[in-house]
């Protein structure tokens, strides 16, 4: 087992309001200029397809952006296929945003993403007016083709998904008259917000959300605040190796996805919020200070899934750390994300000595010694990889994934902070 984890680190931007900064930047009229930008590989594909549908994108320095969005001349038909790499949510809010104009485009990504399912999506796109193909099972390469007149739609997506929301949404803005959205739980507000601070009027009513288009945005400015998925990873680690007591600052604290902290408080972990505060873009955020502590297994709130989508693998390491059994259920949606999310983190458990019982829509892992020694195959998921190094934390014998390339989609920095942290994660060559 590693030594105590100590210090401070400044974990990366978020991810999701990174998308939705250079996605809505290149709808709007004039400059918008970001701060804290995520630089992931996912963020990057972003910004590469909002350019080649003619937003004028540029780097200003780390984490500062400006783009200069399209306006009044809309998007464009792209010159080649757009990529978007490994990102479901860059591909399905472009997917909406394009749908809003009168153009042809074909969307792709790496093997996860052209895995993932699309119809999710294109079937209410369909219902909107765009002519969609894609591959069997609604899956990418998938090319639209819309005259940029689309009919509103009232619409009940039957999972609960802010990136189906936020497509349809971003879809209605080009819709002459309203478009709902009616959830099944409410899922994470970013794109509501952020249209609201592009000057868009957005309609909140309980679980249903309303744009009337045509709409129009226009620059503004974004702070990214620090990503809860994010510091996940570190704030678990701390909690589970002994003696380990650290701080990362400036993490987002919407209620929308702040629901593992909650969980994690539950099972006893000592986790405080420092100097809460609220940033530009209207996000609070705190320092989050975390240390080792004694955790017991919990029956995780399924009602409380989609606040904490991203990161069941990472409570299922610190389950593996607990006393007693964790269940997680209703979480289907996991096995279409990256990779199975579930069938990934069983098997990344099982492979290192943690007893874990895997159901259709969940799994429950029952906590003692971490025997460590497995390699773990990441199946291109950054969560599955970084969780996986945070298990060999506690483990006897050292946890080596497969691939770790793939970090860098959400977390380019992750190696560097827990090295800073004193985790004992590094890279092997040969
Ligand atoms: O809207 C977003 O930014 C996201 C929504 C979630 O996906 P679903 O909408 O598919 O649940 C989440 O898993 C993803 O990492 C980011
Ligand atoms: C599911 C995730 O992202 P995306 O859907 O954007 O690929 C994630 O980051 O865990």
């Amino acid at each position: 087992m590693a030594g105590p984890l100590r210090g401070r680190i400044r974990a990366p931007g978020d991810k999701s309001i990174s998308h939705r900064s250079l996605i809505l930047g290149a709808l709007a009229a004039g400059r918008t200029t970001v701060s804290g930008l995520l630089e992931g590989a996912d963020i990057l594909a972003t910004a590469e397809a909002m350019r080649a549908f003619g937003a004028d994108i540029v780097r200003a320095g780390p984490g500062d952006w400006a783009v200069d969005g399209v306006g009044d001349r809309g998007l464009q038909t792209p010159a080649d296929i757009v990529d978007c790499g490994n990102a479901g949510t860059g591909v399905r809010l472009i997917m909406g945003a394009a749908s809003a104009y009168a153009l042809c485009a074909t969307f792709t990504g790496d093997e996860s993403l052209r895995s993932r399912p699309m119809n999710r999506v294109l079937d209410p796109l369909r219902l909107m007016g765009v002519a969609a193909e894609a591959q069997a099972g609604g899956r990418l390469p998938c090319t639209l083709r819309s005259d940029g007149a689309l009919t509103p739609i009232d619409y009940s997506p039957p999972k609960a998904s802010a990136q189906v929301k936020s497509c349809l949404l971003l879809a209605g803005l080009g819709a002459a008259g309203r478009t709902t959205v009616r959830e099944l739980h409410a899922t994470r507000d970013h794109t509501e917000t952020m249209l609201e601070a592009f000057g868009v009027p957005v309609e909140r009513d309980g679980l249903s959300v309303t744009v009337t288009g045509p709409a129009r945005l226009s620059a503004t400015h974004i702070d990214v605040p620090g990503d809860p998925s994010s510091a996940a990873f570190a704030v678990v680690a701390a909690l589970i190796v002994p003696g380990s007591d650290i701080v990362v600052d400036g993490i987002m604290l919407n209620p929308r996805r702040t629901a593992l902290y909650d969980a994690l408080i539950e099972m006893g972990g000592d986790i405080r919020f420092e100097n809460e505060r609220v940033v530009g873009g209207g996000e609070r955020v705190a320092n989050i200070r975390a240390r080792a502590s004694s955790l017991n297994g919990i029956a995780v709130d399924p009602a409380r899934a989609a606040d904490m989508i991203d990161e069941y693998p990472i409570l299922a390491v610190a389950a593996a750390a607990a006393q007693g059994v964790t269940v997680m259920n209703g979480i289907h949606e996991l096995r279409v994300k990256e990779s199975d999310r579930i069938a990934a983190t069983v098997a990344l458990l099982r492979a290192n000595g943690v007893t874990v019982e895997e159901r259709e829509d969940g799994m429950s892992v029952t906590g003692g010694a971490v025997t460590g020694g497995g390699t773990v195959i990441t199946h291109h998921d950054h969560r599955i990889a970084m969780s996986a190094l945070v298990l060999g934390c506690i483990a006897d014998a050292p946890v080596i994934i497969d691939d770790a390339s793939m970090i860098a989609t959400s977390y380019p920095d992750f190696l560097d902070h827990m090295q800073s942290l004193g985790a004992a994660i590094a890279e092997v060559t040969g």
